[in-house]
């Protein structure tokens, strides 16, 4: 199949209210900004990454896609995944600018487009194209009730509604309050609200330092805390070790992490027990398969951030052998002609052809912004 077009979208899709925070940001809509890449036959391949809606460097990303990577994709066979791939992060004028940041952004919408592709020629989910199916219930985490803008109040009504109403076995709670203590409580309130047999997770999203980070683990002892996620700043691979070190709360990232290298350099420091890829973030599925094997191959837990808020990750999800549990954050799922799925705090297994990331043409026509 010959790619015939490349044409890179913006979409800011609002949040289902009005605002969300957690330590590092408040932002009002998730940036959807990506690429639809059309073969000789007339198949469209969608891939995208995720922003905080900024249109400046929103269009930088897709600039790049435009000026730098279509000229390298029209014309190839969009079968080839992993010649493609290298053929664009190794492109010499592209690699000594990139391997990290917008170049890696724009990267992971496209790889994911061209598996997009991949899998709609061979008419089957992205999942059973990898392999098939190997959890028999996906288990989701629901982190939309615990943003750090929600009063404790309702931080504890909506983490009892999650449980009680809709079925989530798991919580994340997000941390990062100048003082340790509003966050102990805030955890505190909620583990007693939910009992002890309901996993709570808290995410920090890089904010703390290591006393601080060390200060919040000693006096969560009796909280039961699942995972600590980016306790510490996100390349700070010598404090993230120091702290699994120092606490038996194991320590969970990837989120911000750009390549299968940085990955392993917290994975041969000891500093990461949960392994959090994103396929938005770091240049797309081909890397993204190269990580959680190397977690995998270290008997280590593979829980995919949701950059692209579960549309893509669900399908890796329900392949990998080393996923059994999915964040679950809805903000942006009705853009997509198959919207995530989940039903008593599990995901349903996505059944169309393709790997998620197809828009509807409302979405597009009602939140696309000028490139
Ligand atoms: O850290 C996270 N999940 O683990 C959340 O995705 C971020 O807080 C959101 O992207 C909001 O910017
Ligand atoms: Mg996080």
């Amino acid at each position: 199949m010959k790619i015939t077009s490349v044409e890179p979208f913006i979409l800011h899709v609002p949040l289902n209210r009005s605002s969300i925070s957690d330590s590092s940001h408040t932002i009002t809509h998730w940036g959807v900004v990506g690429v639809k890449l059309t073969g000789d036959d007339g198949t469209q391949g969608f891939g995208f990454t995720g922003t905080h809606a900024h249109l400046a460097s929103d269009r930088l990303i897709t600039a790049c896609i435009r000026d730098c990577y279509a000229e390298l994709l029209v014309g190839e066979d969009a079968l080839d995944t992993t010649r493609l791939w290298l053929k664009l992060a190794r492109y010499p004028a592209l690699q000594w600018v990139g391997r990290a940041g917008i170049t890696q952004l724009a990267l992971a919408a496209v790889d994911i487009a061209l598996w997009d592709l991949r899998a709609k020629k061979a008419d089957v989910p992205l999942w059973k194209l990898l392999g098939g199916a190997t959890s028999e219930r996906l288990e989701a985490y629901n982190t939309d009730i615990g943003w750090l803008s929600i009063p404790v109040d309702q931080l504890v009504d909506g983490s009892l509604r999650a449980v009680e109403v809709d079925g989530y076995r798991r919580l994340k709670l997000k941390v990062g309050s100048d003082d340790i203590m509003t966050d102990l409580d805030r955890i505190a309130k909620v583990r007693e609200a939910v009992g002890p047999a309901v996993t709570i997770a808290v995410d920090g999203n890089g904010k703390w330092d290591l006393p601080t980070c060390q200060r919040f683990c000693a006096r969560a002892a009796d909280l039961d805390l699942f995972w600590f996620e980016e306790p510490l700043w996100y390349d700070d691979i010598a404090g993230h070790a120091a702290l699994a070190r120092s606490t038996p709360i194991p320590i969970a990232l990837g989120e911000q992490l750009y390549s299968a290298d940085a990955f392993n350099a917290f994975l041969d420091a000891g500093a990461v027990h949960y392994v959090q890829p994103d396929v938005t973030r770091l240049g797309g599925i081909s890397e993204y398969i190269t990580v959680a094997e190397a977690a995998h191959a270290r008997r280590l837990p593979v829980v995919p951030h949701v950059g692209d808020m579960g549309q893509v990750h669900v399908h890796l999800a329900v392949w990998h052998p080393a996923t059994t549990m999915l964040e679950y954050i809805p903000w942006i799922m009705d853009c997509f002609v198959e919207p995530i799925a989940v039903e008593a705090g599990a995901y349903l297994r996505p059944q169309m052809p393709g790997a998620g990331a197809t828009l509807t043409e409302d979405a597009i026509t009602q939140f696309a912004r000028p490139l």
